[in-house]
């Protein structure tokens, strides 16, 4: 995807593409009140002129002695003066219902295309955050301002052809400086419509870091750190810098903008004197009448008002195209390149899984994470992975589940390379908890449902994982059972006992991680299992059980475990030890230990630890 560029500001074709497609978008969410703002349109434009030639017709039919005339004149002014009264509640009612019902489609379609994003890459990509932000903001606003900005520029154009015809009429020399005067400023909103969009592209970054600081002081999660190492006005000082780098831009351009718009309305009402000081002489001289004075001047300020709006119009339009034109790249991306995989559906695991010199780095400008990793998971074994933090055991598992292509080399599902499969196909096979499992802010019910999502939360199962992970009795203690919301942040609007207190509960570190297995084990038919640190926050007894039944649960399945309890891979079928990197041994425990390599080491040492003197050199830093 482009990074953030503003040129999409400029008047293009790309921008007037973004324009049509924001229009289609409208129409196609409201159709009868997308009519109905046009209906709308064309009434404010033709209002001034009727107001200005009915307003004509009484003067010169008073003047004049024609009473019929001024009556006309009247009837004229009333019906505008009605028009208009109406047209404005007409316009806000259907403008609002418009609004929502393209809030709704936009949201949809932004969401639906974000979630169409296979992998991690572009999560982890600030440049796409950049632009998600600018596509985020744009689909709330900028189809209904692009269709408001186009409403207002016809209606503007209806009310300058209709006045530039009087002028026209009144005087054509008169007409060509007026509209020449516009020149300058339609020149100068191009160019300020240039810079507030290359603004906003810089600005995006400062508002995003901002939103961060606010969130983290907000953040539950957050509160204790902040808190208890006072980062509160730490914190506060950055958001505040944020704002402040923010608006200084912001600043900058409006001061840009300040004396641009001074000098532009300096010479507008220069012109408009000028043409009203020699018009007046004309009239003295007895070259026409008081309702040629009155027209004149309607038509002078409509005129120039309406040049001004068209200007206006057309350079919001740019900006707002740009906007909008970030969205329809965020929304457009999966459905004008939908990857075609070889392999449509994939048979259960036969044979195994297989790393062939799998090199990996998360960027081209970093490291190699995995340098040439060569591993066979074989059908129906357990393989335990264990190494140093950073080894890269985590981003072994990030591959195995298509998060992220490989760099080089292959890894092959019973010989196919997962890059050949669809990954949503692959995923249905695999089950996983992470080293960083989610703690949702849903009910218990629905935080163990998500494991298995097309099951529709059937209870009995919900039961059956939560009694495996050992978490039956907690989750039936709850205030509503597996009902209770596992959040003090949201309510689900029910849950408020008699007295008022609300029930919405927190779990412990431990029992949330139970939680995360048993989502993973909820779906028993799944060819892999992959559990990485699914013991690291449990208490002893719970580990040793929880131990016992992931032995049980590995028997005949495909396991890959993570852990760096290393008691808790001795019984693996096969261990493979990570440095770096790189594979630097394998095999079962009796043979690592044997081979008194690696693995012995710090078998031994972890043993240590639980003797009664600590070994030399294992001090805390
Ligand atoms: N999304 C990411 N983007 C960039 N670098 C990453 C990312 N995730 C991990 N890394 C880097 O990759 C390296 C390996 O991380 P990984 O999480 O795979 O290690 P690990 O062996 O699981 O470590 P631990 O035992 O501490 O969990 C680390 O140096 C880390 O900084």
């Amino acid at each position: 995807m482009d990074p953030v560029s503003p040129r999409g500001a400029l008047p293009s074709v790309r921008g007037a593409r973004a324009v049509a497609q924001a229009v289609v978008l409208c129409a196609g969410a409201a159709p009868f009140a997308a009519g109905v703002s046009i209906a709308v349109m064309v009434l404010m434009g033709i209002v001034p002129v009727g107001v200005a030639w009915s307003t004509k017709l009484v003067l010169d039919g008073l003047g004049g002695g024609s009473p019929a005339q001024a009556r006309l004149g009247i009837v004229g002014l009333v019906a505008m003066g009605v028009a208009t009264a109406l047209v404005s509640h007409v316009r806000r009612y259907f403008e609002q219902e418009l609004t929502r019902r393209v809030t709704l489609r936009t949201q949809v379609d932004l969401f639906t295309a974000v979630s169409a994003y296979d992998g991690l890459e572009e999560i982890e990509d600030s440049r796409f955050h950049d632009k998600l932000t600018i596509a985020r903001e744009a689909s709330r606003f900028a189809p209904i301002q692009i269709m408001s900005s186009l409403l207002s520029l016809a209606a503007s154009a209806i009310t300058l052809v209709g006045f530039g015809y009087t002028l026209l009429r009144l005087n054509g020399w008169l007409a060509a400086l007026v509209l020449l005067s516009a020149l300058p400023t339609f020149y100068a909103q191009l160019r300020l419509t240039r810079r507030r969009t290359e603004m906003i592209v810089r600005t995006t970054p400062h508002w995003r870091r901002q939103a961060f600081y606010s969130d983290l002081l907000l953040d539950p999660r957050a509160a204790k750190e902040v808190r208890l190492f006072g980062l509160g006005s730490f914190f506060r000082a950055r958001m505040v810098r944020e704002i402040r780098a923010g608006q200084a831009d912001e600043r900058t351009q409006d001061r840009y903008a300040f004396r641009v718009d001074l000098a532009l309305s300096t010479l507008t009402s220069v012109v408009a004197g000028a043409a009203l000081i020699y018009f007046v002489n004309r009239i003295a001289a007895g070259h026409g009448t008081a309702g040629d004075l009155v027209i004149l001047i309607a038509a002078l300020a409509s005129v120039q008002a309406s040049l001004i709006a068209v200007v206006m119009d057309v350079a919001t339009m740019g900006q707002l195209a740009m906007s909008f034109g970030h969205y329809l790249d965020v929304t457009r991306v999966n459905r004008a390149t939908p990857k075609q995989y070889r392999v449509a559906a994939l048979p259960p695991l036969a044979a195994g899984i297989e790393f062939r010199d799998v090199w990996f780095r998360y960027a081209p400008t970093h490291d190699w994470i995995l340098r040439g990793v060569n591993l066979e998971i074989p059908r129906g074994s357990s393989v335990a992975l264990v190494g140093g933090n950073g080894a890269g055991k985590s981003t072994i598992v990030k591959l195995l589940c298509g998060f992220y292509p490989v760099s080089r080399g292959t890894i092959r599902w019973d010989g196919i390379d997962i890059s050949d499969i669809p990954p949503a196909e692959l995923r249905q096979r695999i089950r996983a908890t992470f080293q960083d499992f989610m703690t949702y802010e849903f009910s218990a019910a629905d935080n163990l449902a998500v494991g298995d999502i097309a099951a529709g939360g059937e209870r009995r199962s919900l039961e059956a994982a939560a009694a495996w992970a050992g978490m039956a009795d907690t989750l039936a203690a709850l205030p509503k059972g597996y009902d209770t919301l596992l959040s003090r942040t949201f309510s689900d609007g029910t849950d408020l006992t008699t007295d008022g207190a609300e029930v919405g509960v927190l779990l412990s570190g431990g029992q949330w991680q139970r939680l995360a297995l048993a989502r993973a084990v909820l779906r028993r038919s799944v060819d892999l299992l992959i559990l990485d640190e699914p013991s690291s926050g449990l208490d002893v007894r719970a580990e040793h059980e929880i131990h016992r039944r992931l032995v049980d649960l590995r028997q005949g399945r495909t396991s890959l475990l993570i852990s760096h309890r290393l008691n808790t891979v001795r019984d693996a079928d096969i261990i493979v030890v990570l440095e770096s990197g790189v594979v630097v041994e394998r095999g079962d425990h009796d043979g690592l230990m044997a081979a008194d390599g690696t693995y012995a080491a710090m078998f031994r040492l972890q043993a240590a630890g639980f003797a009664e003197t600590a070994p030399a050199g294992a001090d805390m830093p």
